[in-house]
């Protein structure tokens, strides 16, 4: 049987809009592929305290978490994955990769020129259909 993860990841946006993409490293499960950051649910944890403590750690700055943007599942080869995505702001610092191998800010049209991880692609498509309105 495969393996289930809670995974959360956040949607940090700038004073522009702009969206914060992460590349996965080469020694990372999905290597080279663009995410949110976050990770996984640890035991007794609440998604929300698993997002700040995983940001804390992936990029060494504090975040607020604000709304939940959208949760869907993603069977890969291997896992299944339960991702939430949230939109989270940025208290203190800014974000410093600790585990990541590249990052960039990108507006929310332009989403979709990245490969991304597939259980992100329903929270791309729903920030790009949003900005649409
Ligand atoms: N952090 C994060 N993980 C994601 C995203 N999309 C997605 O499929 N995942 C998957 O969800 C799991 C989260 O793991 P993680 O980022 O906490 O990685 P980890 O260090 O705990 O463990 P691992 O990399 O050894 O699996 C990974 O299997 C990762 O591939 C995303 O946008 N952000």
């Amino acid at each position: 049987m495969k393996k289930e993860f809670d995974v959360v990841g956040a949607v940090i946006k700038d004073k522009s809009g702009k969206i914060f993409c992460a590349l996965r490293s080469e020694n990372m499960t999905l290597p080279n592929l663009w995410e949110f950051p976050g990770g996984k649910i640890e035991k007794g944890e609440q998604a929300e305290e698993s997002l700040v403590r995983e940001i804390w750690e992936e990029l060494g700055c504090r975040v607020k978490v604000k709304n939940h943007i959208c949760s869907n599942t993603h069977e890969y080869e291997m896992v299944i994955v339960h991702f939430s995505t949230f939109e989270v702001e940025i208290l203190e610092g800014q974000p410093v990769l600790h585990e990541h191998a590249s990052s960039i800010w990108l507006a929310p049209q332009n989403l979709k020129s990245l490969v991304w991880a597939e259980a992100d692609i329903p929270t791309v498509e729903l920030l790009m259909r949003e900005t649409k309105k």
